[in-house]
């Protein structure tokens, strides 16, 4: 059994790795930790999981996080890469959820995320959790750095094209658009219940900070010598709970016709067991991923025109960070990739 802890048991990604690690058959959970909560049972703040987990949460302590064979951090920025050198110096594997370890380079992280990064050594040795791009390298790290909820929806929706050379990467536009859990538990005025349904709104048009994260994935791809992929990047917030909708546009390079774009998609992410390409033409909805670690993604050529359209849906709290943590964990600890994620989604 692996011995595993969560630090940041209270916040939703937290619970949803809760919800699928109580289930996991090679899991052990050893610590949930809150430090608002500490002493409280975990079943007592979510009685989902009555009948699922007698533990109480506790304060994040390190002898103990030591102790296990892998820590999930579901935390704000800047709170891993404070506590994590200790534990890798200590051999412990981190999986950590949050965008402390995602960016190469630190001078725009900083920029982005408006802090000092405590520990960029370490942010060097992280892999990147893609399971798509980078399972082998997964498989035997020590630290792994789990996307971004957009950026798991739109790295997906356009690695095929952007691998193949065949658009133009300086004119790459995502709009995409995320239920209200992707902002986390925190109370926020404008994620009230009167502010926000009913409601549909962009934010940070100007720049948002997976922009880089997005621009560095595509970039890691791209044919040498190609130009650098440049993004822009809206994203919307949209009156639901869970999900991520994101439209894609690229600009062909040359002459592709629909049915060679499908046939691109198919073969790239043919062997991927959370990867779903939909038939030609089709436009995949949030609600057929609810709760499960699945990517559906669908591409489109309007009226045959050079623009192509990719649709790509994923659940914020799964694929997009919770569950994406756990096909991880099942690549890290050599089971199968599958183990615990095969539950379809739940309709209606
Ligand atoms: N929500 C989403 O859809 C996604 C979130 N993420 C990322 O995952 C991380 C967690 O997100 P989310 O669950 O939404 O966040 P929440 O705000 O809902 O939860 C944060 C958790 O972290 C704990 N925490 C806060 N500060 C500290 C600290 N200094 N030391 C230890 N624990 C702390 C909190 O408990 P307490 O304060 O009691 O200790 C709480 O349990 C974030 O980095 C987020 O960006 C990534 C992809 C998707
Ligand atoms: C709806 C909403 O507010 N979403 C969040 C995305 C958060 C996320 O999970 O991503 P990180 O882990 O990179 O912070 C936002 O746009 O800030």
């Amino acid at each position: 059994m692996i011995k595993v802890a969560i630090v940041g048991g209270t916040g939703y990604t937290g619970v949803e790795l809760l919800r699928l690690l109580v289930t996991h058959p090679q899991v052990e959970l050893t610590a949930i930790t809150s430090r608002a909560l500490a002493g409280t049972p975990v079943a007592e703040l979510f009685p989902s999981l009555r009948g699922h987990c007698d533990l109480a949460f506790c304060e994040p302590d390190l002898e103990q996080l030591a102790a296990c064979d892998l820590v999930f951090f579901a935390t704000p920025h800047g709170v891993a890469q404070a506590q994590v050198p200790e534990l890798v110096q200590r051999g412990v594997r981190v999986i950590d959820l949050s965008a402390d370890f995602r960016l190469r380079d630190i001078p725009t992280w900083e920029q982005w995320y408006g802090q000092q990064h405590a520990a960029p050594e370490l942010a060097a040795q992280a892999v990147y959790g893609l399971p798509e791009l980078n399972r082998a390298e997964i498989a035997g790290a020590q630290l792994v750095a789990c996307p971004g909820c957009y950026p798991t929806a739109i790295q997906l929706g356009w690695i095929p094209l952007l691998e193949a050379g065949i658009v133009d990467p300086g004119q790459l536009i995502a709009s995409a658009a995320s239920g209200a859990s992707g902002a986390g538990r925190q109370a926020k005025t404008d994620l009230l219940l009167a502010e926000n349904s009913d409601n549909f709104r962009a934010y940070a048009a100007g720049g948002h900070r997976h922009q880089p994260e997005i621009e560095q994935t595509l970039r890691g791809v791209q044919p040498a010598g190609d130009s650098a992929a440049r993004v822009t990047f809206v994203p919307h917030l949209v009156p639901m709970v869970r999900g991520i909708h994101a439209t894609l546009f690229a600009n062909l390079r040359s002459d592709q016709s629909a049915q060679e774009l499908q046939e691109l998609f198919e073969s790239r992410y043919r062997d991927e067991p959370f990867v779903d390409v939909m038939p030609a033409g089709s436009h995949p909805q949030t609600r057929s991923v609810r709760g499960t670690n699945v990517c559906r993604l669908s591409v489109l050529q309007p009226q045959g025109r050079d623009t192509l359209v990719v649709l790509s849906v994923i659940d914020n709290l799964a694929k997009g960070s919770s569950a994406q943590a756990l096909q991880n964990m099942n690549i890290m600890f050599g089971l199968d990739e599958t183990l615990g994620l095969e539950s379809p989604a739940l309709l209606p």
